[in-house]
This record gives structure tokens, sequence and C-alpha cells, in this order.
């Protein structure tokens, strides 16, 4: 869905890739037009080092021979989706369950950039449940645990789906998701990572019917 929209947000972001620059490299459909897009550069010369988002990314770069590199310090660009945002730059992340190693590259880079498709947009974020990744010791009562701050929650695919870390996702049904959810579910123990991103976003492309909109995050 929105593919134009997904890749004009792509096609925007990689204006700002320059050589010897080292960038996080996203996880899900939007990013693979940005990985799709940074391969034709790199083909026609680019320099860049990438330190991929999940294993499915750094099958991808490989595949396109972009250069993958773990030992990295200092990255200088994340680009990554994201499954919905609000006007303050709060995301949700980890629809395709790679919310850990996301969190860690955008919380390690400079500048954070977000592709988007419009339909990510919300006022408050609602829309889609919030991922939380979780040990699969005692799983059930951290489950329970994270139900207690007035979520509904479930195994994603009743456990099948097994993070590229070894854990599974909950998924949680909040009315609201309040931003400030993320530091309370986080000091639940068994839980690794929560899919809000706060405070990490740096500008948000944003595909449109017509073009891109480029949002600088304050
Ligand atoms: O957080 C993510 C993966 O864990 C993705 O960035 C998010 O799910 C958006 O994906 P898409 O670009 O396919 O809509």
């Amino acid at each position: 869905m929105f593919e134009n929209e997904k890749r004009m947000a792509a096609m925007e972001a990689l204006k700002f890739v320059r050589n010897d620059m080292r960038i996080g490299i996203g996880t899900g459909s939007t990013a693979y037009y940005f990985i799709e897009g940074l391969s034709e550069l790199v083909k026609n010369g680019l320099r860049i080092t990438g330190i991929p988002t999940s294993k499915k990314s750094e099958e991808l770069c490989r595949s396109f021979n972009i250069p993958v590199d773990y030992n990295i310090k200092d990255i200088d660009i994340d680009f990554d989706g994201a499954d919905e945002f609000d006007p303050y730059g709060n995301l949700i992340k980890g629809g395709g369950g790679a919310l850990v190693r996301e969190k860690i590259v955008a919380y390690n880079s400079r500048e954070f950039y977000v592709l988007v498709d419009h339909s990510k947009y919300s006022e408050r974020l609602h829309k889609f449940p919030l991922p939380v990744e979780v040990l699969p010791f005692m799983s059930e009562k951290t489950l329970e645990n994270i139900e207690r701050l007035g979520c509904r929650a479930s195994f994603r695919d009743d456990k099948k789906f097994i993070s590229d870390n070894g854990n599974y996702i909950i998924d949680c049904v909040f009315s609201y998701t309040d931003p400030e959810l993320e530091s309370q579910i986080k000091m639940i123990p068994g839980v690794v990572e929560v899919g809000i991103f706060r405070h990490l976003a740096t500008k948000i492309f944003q595909g449109t019917i017509d073009g891109c909109r480029i949002i600088d995050v304050k």
C-alpha cells in the first residue's frame, strides 16, 4: 500500500547521503526502497558503510553489495521506517519485529531520518498496536504485567514469531499509546525493548500523493 509514497520518501532521503558516511539502514517495505536506491548509488561509486537494523536488511545489503560493518562507533544518519508518528516526532516501531536493533542504531546515530507514507500520521498515537520484545522466560507473566498498564496484549503469531534476538514480540492495544508508557513498560522484568521511540527522530520524510514533505522535528 502507498508504494509510490514510500518510494518518494526514500528517494528524497537518499539525497542526504554523502561519501564516507556511516549510515543506519532500517527494516521494512519503505526501508527496502531506500536500500534499493542506495545500491544504485553504490554501484555508481558512492562509498558508505551500512549498519543494518535486522538480519533481513543485512541480507539485502549484502545481496546489493552494500558494505556492512557493526563495529562502528559513530553513525552519521540512521534511515528507517515507522508504523505511526505524531506531531512531536514520537514513533511506534516494530511492525517488522526489529525494534531492538532499530532502537540501538537510532539511539547511537547523530541524526535519525524517518521514512513514511501519509497514512502513518496520527494526532495521538493509537492506530498501531505497540510492539514490545520480551524474553521467552516467564513470558506469560510478562504479558500479564504489561496488561496491568491498561492494554490488551497478545503474542505475535501465538509465539511463532521469533525476533532476530531469539525473543517473542507482544503486541499491545492501548486506546492511546502515551509516549510516557515507554519507561513504565521498560521497567517490567522480562521486557527487552519497547516500540515507542521518543526524542530520537530528527527529520521525517513523509511521502504524499504528489511528492515528499520533510518535517524537521524540534
Ligand atoms: O519498525 C519497523 C520494523 O520493525 C518498520 O520500520 C515499520 O514496521 C514500518 O514498515 P513499513 O515501511 O513496511 O511500513
